[in-house]
């Protein structure tokens, strides 16, 4: 496909999230329908769709509305390039610009527009980054790096990098977690690699695992992930020696991948159902990764930022609170209650645990975030442990 071309089916999709689509399924139909289109070419027409997610608003102010085409013209004049070269109508490349579409677009306004980020929730936003809000924001609004886990149940970190090495996939370490290699060329080959087939290394952000490594883990403890879903820190948790790891979701479906995934990674993970939760020892570490904005990831599924709404936050700010009560319950009188959000915004995180502390006899042990730009997702983990009754 020509350049153009990858731009014309860019707007197609386009179209079709602006119309209620999701973004992995609109992209699935178009590559069924449109055979001749090869693998190189779906990469660059999924960059191209996700880069305009990502920047929904500036692009659109830059290309004068919201609708496919725009958001490409929007997202060419971004980049400073020459968009009559793609709009050709040439080939498959999108039809010339007509006169309006030429004169339309403006330069995105500073703050919310200029940021990509929703206008309601701006001010949540900047009181929650302070300083940093605008930096966050950019880098909001670039691709995320791909990150590896190793799993030290099967490699060490050289064993894992040098498997890589041999299937073309480049890494360097990442400062943020001493398991996770930040992919620096071939993460195209990493789902045929030997490392990951054989599960030596798992594809998770190195905040995502550092959130794990925080946890203070000793053999014999029993840690339980209540909010386990796909699974990417029950493995981490499981990899960790001599702690036995039970996994609980309460939408059970979610987990349906862990078992072929623990197989792989060569780790046991016992699963256990919210009505045997009362009746089971309490655990030495509950971790709760509670559902949130997904804020910190914004940059993996950029939809989300826009699908977002105040309505849809209160409801999720409420499930995390009321996840929080119901979990300490299951922690040991001497155990830690670990909460994680993949979250930068203060109301799912400071707050939260602040209005935790505030209703029970709690105390709080640790409380770190990660953020964007210093290229992870952003997360929060906070770890709180029950005060001591007064004799
Ligand atoms: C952020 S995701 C978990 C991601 C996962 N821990 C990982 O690392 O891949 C949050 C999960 O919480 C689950 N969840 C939502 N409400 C819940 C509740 N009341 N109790 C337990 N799990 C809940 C969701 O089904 C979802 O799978």
């Amino acid at each position: 496909m020509t350049p153009g071309a990858r731009i014309a089916a860019a707007i197609e999709i386009l179209d079709e999230i602006g119309g209620g689509a999701p973004a992995e399924k609109a992209l699935t139909i178009w590559a069924r329908r449109s055979r001749f289109a090869g693998s190189k070419d779906r990469a660059a027409i999924r960059d191209h769709v996700f880069d305009a997610l990502r920047c929904r608003r500036s692009f659109a102010a830059l290309g004068g509305g919201e609708d496919g085409r725009r958001l490409m013209i929007g997202a060419l004049r971004a980049a400073g390039a020459s968009v009559d070269e793609f709009f050709s109508g040439e080939g498959h490349a999108p039809a010339p610009l007509a006169q309006v579409e030429a004169t339309a677009g403006r330069k995105p306004n500073p703050g919310a527009e200029a940021g990509d980020i929703p206008d309601w929730l701006w001010p949540e936003f900047c009181d929650s980054l302070g300083d940093d809000t605008e930096t966050e924001a950019e880098a909001l609004r670039h691709r995320a790096p791909v990150h590896l886990r190793v799993n030290l149940r099967k490699a060490d970190v050289p064993n894992a990098k040098s498997a890589l090495h041999e299937d073309g996939v480049e890494t360097r370490p990442h400062p943020a977690c001493s398991t996770a290699l930040e992919v620096i060329a071939g993460a195209r080959r990493i789902n045929g690699s030997r490392a990951y087939r054989d599960g030596l290394v798992e594809l998770q952000d190195a905040a995502s695992q550092a959130v794990v490594a925080a946890l203070p883990l000793a053999p014999g403890m029993r840690v339980l992930d209540f909010c386990a879903g796909g699974g990417g820190k029950t493995l981490a948790l499981a990899a960790v020696d001599g702690v036995e790891v039970f996994a609980h979701d309460a939408n059970a479906a979610r987990m349906k991948d862990l078992p072929e995934r623990a197989a792989r990674a060569g780790v046991d993970v016992t699963y256990i159902h919210g009505s045997e939760l009362c009746a089971a020892d309490r655990f030495d570490v509950v971790l709760i990764d509670v559902p949130c904005s997904g804020s910190g990831s914004w940059r993996r599924a950029p939809a989300g930022k826009w699908l977002l709404s105040p309505e849809r936050l209160a409801d999720l700010v409420e499930t995390q609170a009321a996840i929080l009560h119901e979990t300490s319950q299951f922690v040991a009188p001497d155990g830690l209650l670990a909460y994680a959000t993949c979250s930068m915004l203060n109301v799912e995180n400071g707050n939260q645990i602040r209005g935790f502390l505030e209703d029970l006899n709690w105390s709080l042990l640790l409380e770190r975030a990660w953020h964007v730009s210093r290229g992870t997702d952003g997360f929060y983990t906070a770890h709180l442990t029950r005060n001591a009754h007064p004799d």
